[in-house]
C-alpha cells in the first residue's frame, strides 16, 4: 500500500529526513511518532509529493505499487485526490472558509470524478451521516461549527472518494481529550468498515495507542525504533521512545501507559521484544 525505502531528503543543504524506510500494508494501520521537529511532515510530504521544489530526493517512494517520484503535477493531483484521504492537524485552517459543508466534502468529487449535481448530493449526505454530521449542517459555513464537527468534515473530505490509503497529520492535536477521543474512534471505525489503510501521524502515545497497532519512532529525521504500538508504549528501548512514553505518561494519568519506563524517561529491561533500529 505505502512502501518507503531508504529515503533522503535534503532542503537547503539540511538533511531532514535520513534513510527513512516504513512501510503500510493492505488494511493496516501504522503510526508515525516523532518529537516537534523531527521529521513527520517532511515524510507526509514526500509521500504526497508536495516537498518544496528545492527539495533534494533520493530513495524508493511506492503507493499502490506506483512510484511517486516520477510523478508529474497531473499525476499527482489524481493520486491524492482518488487513492489518498488526508486528514490535517488544523482543521479549522484546512476548510474553506467560504464553502458549506456540502460543497467542501463534495469538492474531491468535483475535481476528480464525473457525477451529476444530484450524485455528488446524495454521496454528500451519505458521507455526512456515516462521520455523525446531520443534515442540518450540509449548508453551515466551517465558523459555524465547532472544532470537532470540522474535523468530522474534513474526515468526510478525506473519505468521499473511497481511498485506499488515509494520511492523517496529527488530526486530534487541536481538539480536547474528549473530542480527541471520538475522533480518532470515528477515524479508525471508518478506516476498518473501508478495508483501507492509514498512516497516523502524532507526538502523542497515548493518541497511537488507540489509533494503530504498529508503529514507527523517528527522531532528527532517523527511524529509530519500530514495533507493536502497546509493546513499544509499555516497553520503549530508544531514548526518543522513553521521552514520548514519559510525555504520554504524565498527560494521561494512566497508570497502565509507560509500564516500562521509569518517570525519568529511563527504559526498563525487556527482552521479549524485537526491535528493529535505525
Ligand atoms: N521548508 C523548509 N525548509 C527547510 N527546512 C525545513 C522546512 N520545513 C521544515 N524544515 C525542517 O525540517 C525538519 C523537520 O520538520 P518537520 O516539519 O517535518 O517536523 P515535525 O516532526 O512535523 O514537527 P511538528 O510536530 O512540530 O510539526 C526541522 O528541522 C525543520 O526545521
Amino acid at each position: 500500500m505505502l512502501d518507503v525505502r531508504d529515503l533522503n531528503v535534503t532542503i537547503g543543504g539540511h538533511a531532514v529526513l535520513k534513510r527513512v524506510s516504513l512501510h503500510v500494508d493492505a488494511g493496516e494501520r501504522v503510526g508515525l511518532i516523532g518529537a516537534s521537529g523531527s521529521g513527520k511532515s517532511m515524510l507526509v510530504k514526500a509521500v504526497t509529493g508536495l516537498l518544496p521544489r528545492t527539495a533534494r530526493v533520493d530513495g524508493g517512494l511506492n503507493i499502490g505499487g506506483k512510484r511517486i517520484d516520477t510523478m508529474d503535477d497531473a499525476e499527482l493531483a489524481d493520486l491524492r485526490g482518488r487513492y489518498v484521504g488526508l486528514v490535517f492537524q488544523n482543521p479549522g485552517a484546512a476548510l474553506n472558509p467560504v464553502l458549506t459543508v456540502e460543497q467542501q466534502v463534495c469538492l474531491p468529487l468535483c475535481l476528480h470524478y464525473d457525477l451529476d449535481a444530484d450524485e455528488r448530493h446524495d454521496r454528500a449526505m451519505t458521507m455526512l451521516e456515516r462521520v455523525g454530521l446531520p443534515p442540518r449542517l450540509a449548508g453551515a459555513y466551517p465558523h459555524e461549527l465547532s472544532g470537532g464537527q470540522q474535523q468530522r468534515v474534513g474526515i468526510a473530505t478525506a473519505l468521499i472518494t473511497s481511498p485506499r490509503l488515509i494520511i492523517a497529520d496529527e488530526p486530534t492535536t487541536a481538539l480536547d481529550a474528549i473530542v480527541q477521543r471520538s475522533i480518532i474512534d470515528l477515524l479508525v471505525s471508518l478506516v476498518e468498515s473501508a478495508g483501507a489503510s492509514m498512516l497516523f501521524i502524532t507526538h502523542d502515545f497515548a493518541v497511537l495507542s488507540r489509533a494503530t497497532t504498529r508503529c514507527v519512532v523517528i527522531d532528527s529525521g532517523r527511524v529509530v525504533e519500530t514495533g507493536g504500538t502497546e509493546d513499544l508504549l509499555r516497553n520503549p528501548g530508544e531514548p526518543a521512545t522513553c521521552a514520548l512514553v514519559r510525555a504520554a505518561k504524565l498527560l494521561t494519568l494512566d497508570t497502565g501507559v509507560g509500564a516500562g519506563v521509569d518517570m525519568d524517561g529511563t527504559a526498563r529491561m525487556d527482552t521479549n521484544r524485537e526491535r528493529q533500529h535505525g
